[in-house]
């Protein structure tokens, strides 16, 4: 069965600073994976490099069996929600959905879909410069959704979430891998990400773990003492 995610000896340079070194794992449907490690480790060089946001130096990244650039209907395949992607103040949280929806090649209908399913129905027509932190991750997500991908890839959506948003994401990713699609996310928030998670990639640079959440969590120990050893030590890499 091919891979819904792989990572095969996957470098990227910068300049003499290696930022991900020979990273290889990959992810079967229906998993939800976390992606763990400090600040700098490479997570979001290695997220970019999945998206095809970035050209490897070495080895190569692939979504469905193909570069994320081959894809025939990207939006419809993979859902994405990073930091940086920005969003238009002036314009409401519906206009926002309804021109992604163009640009994904879905039916506009989908919009009010994507609203409800992430929470944010009572507050469409409202302009996305009043939109707390929360309401923008929520929007991140339905931005992410409107293809009805199969794969999410989501970069620190837990990220200025109250307690309340936290139980619903956590719900909603373990509900959208029930249906059978798949979950590539990456969090600081050990604790939260313990209750989330089938499998773990930890990394800082190069792949120090990855395998099931269970192996890390083995004999009462918790992920953030597992995660600790790990990366214990650890030295920054230069070319
Ligand atoms: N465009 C770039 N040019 C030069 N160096 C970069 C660039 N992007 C990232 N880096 C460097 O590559 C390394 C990995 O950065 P990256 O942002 O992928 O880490 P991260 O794990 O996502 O970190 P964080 O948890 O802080 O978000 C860091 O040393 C960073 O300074």
């Amino acid at each position: 069965m091919t891979p819904v995610i792989e990572f095969d000896g996957f470098t990227k340079h910068y300049g003499d600073l290696v930022a991900v070194e020979d990273l290889t794992f990959s992810v079967r449907p229906g998993r939800v994976v976390g992606l763990l490690g400090p600040n700098g480790a490479g997570k979001s060089t290695s997220l970019r490099g999945l998206l095809g946001l970035l050209r490897p130096s070495e080895g190569q990244a692939t979504v469905f069996g193909v570069p994320y650039g081959q894809l025939d209907r990207p939006a419809q395949a993979v859902g994405v929600h990073m930091d940086g992607l920005g969003f238009e103040t002036g314009i409401t949280g519906r206009r926002h959905l309804e021109i992604c929806a163009v640009a994904a090649g879905v039916p506009r209908s989908r919009v009010d879909g994507v609203l409800a399913e992430v929470g944010l129905a009572d507050a469409a027509r409202r302009r996305l410069g009043k939109y707390s932190t929360g309401m923008k991750q929520r929007l991140g997500l339905a931005t992410a959704l409107i293809g009805d991908p199969d794969l999410l890839v989501l970069d620190e959506p837990a990220n200025g979430l109250d307690p309340e948003g936290i139980r619903w994401l956590r719900q909603f990713v373990r509900s959208f891998a029930e249906n059978g699609g798949t979950v590539l996310l990456s969090s600081h928030q050990l604790a939260e990400l313990a209750q989330t998670v089938d499998e773990v990639i930890v990394i800082n640079r190069r792949t120090l773990f990855a395998g099931p959440l269970e192996a890390l969590t083995a004999d009462g120990r918790s992920l953030e003492d597992s995660y600790f050893d790990l990366v214990a030590g650890e030295e920054p890499v230069r070319a």
